[in-house]
């Protein structure tokens, strides 16, 4: 099964969640079981990318991992869209890993794959109110339970996205849901268009203030990490960095 591919970008740094800083290539995949508000990668779901989507093999995605030459990083993230989604996806993994390739995965938690055993750094990032999602706790469970081994080997963090009180109340939940899961509450942003990336960035920054002033308050919140988009702060909402 060919894995429908949007973009192959990089190296650059992770931007996000438990590896931030890592230098990484993203592998990023088209579709998503959601449709948040103010998702930053809608092109991968809302039918605007849909001309950019390649139909690709494992083998054809580690030629072009190839051509941006393969001494130059050992980190590669796949995120979306759901990459979950796609099955066909251990391939890719396997594939990797036989490159001593370390694998980051980005993903809401709504679906489970075998493969995700072997992910090296699980970001599993569950919806707050402001993205209009639903989170079934459920299926939510099901994966973390799945996970269980891999989280006491450091590979699996939570991460969510925070735009208001509302997302505090449920990243709250979460995070008392799971307590023996590393937490990161990341900076939402909702200026998805405007391309002047100082503006961006002090906008970025004072709601990234508003986030730690809350969470130094409340001992609920005492084992949390608050962070950035680090690629957004540096280069707005350009895409492929
Ligand atoms: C584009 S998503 C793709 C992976 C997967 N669908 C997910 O949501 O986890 C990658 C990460 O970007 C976050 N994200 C999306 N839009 C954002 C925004 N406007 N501000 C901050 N983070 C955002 C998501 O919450 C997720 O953690
Ligand atoms: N630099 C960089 N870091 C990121 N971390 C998560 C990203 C994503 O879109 O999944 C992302 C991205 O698009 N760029
Ligand atoms: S789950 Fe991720 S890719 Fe899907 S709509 Fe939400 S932020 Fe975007
Ligand atoms: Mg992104």
């Amino acid at each position: 099964m060919r894995i429908p591919v949007l973009e192959i970008f990089g190296p650059t740094i992770q931007g996000e969640g438990a590896v931030i800083g890592k230098k990484t290539v993203f592998i990023r995949t088209a579709g998503c079981d959601y449709q948040c508000s103010w998702c930053d990668s809608a092109f991968t779901w809302d039918g605007t990318g849909k001309d950019d989507i390649r139909l690709m093999t494992a083998v054809e995605i580690i030629d072009e991992l190839k051509e941006i030459g393969l001494e130059n990083f050992q980190h590669v993230t796949i995120s979306g869209g759901n990459p979950a989604l796609l099955k066909q996806l251990g391939e890719l993994v396997d594939s990797l890993k036989n490159l001593q390739m370390k694998i980051g995965l980005e993903t809401q938690g709504t679906v489970w794959q075998a493969w995700m055993l072997r992910i090296d750094d699980l970001t599993i990032s569950p919806k707050p109110p402001s993205s209009g999602m639903n989170t079934d706790f459920e299926k939510l469970d099901g994966l973390v339970e799945s996970l269980t081994k891999r989280i006491g080997e450091g590979h699996v963090s939570l991460k969510v996205v925070i735009f208001d009180e509302g997302d505090l109340a449920y990243a709250k939940r979460v995070h008392q849901k799971y307590p023996t899961v590393p937490f990161y509450l990341q900076v939402g942003n909702d200026d998805l268009t405007v391309d002047d990336d100082e503006q961006l960035s002090i906008k970025l920054l004072k709601k990234l203030d508003w986030l730690v002033s809350k969470v130094i308050i409340d001992p609920e919140f005492n084992q949390v990490r608050v962070l950035p988009q680090l690629h957004a702060l540096l280069w707005g909402n350009k895409k492929g960095v």
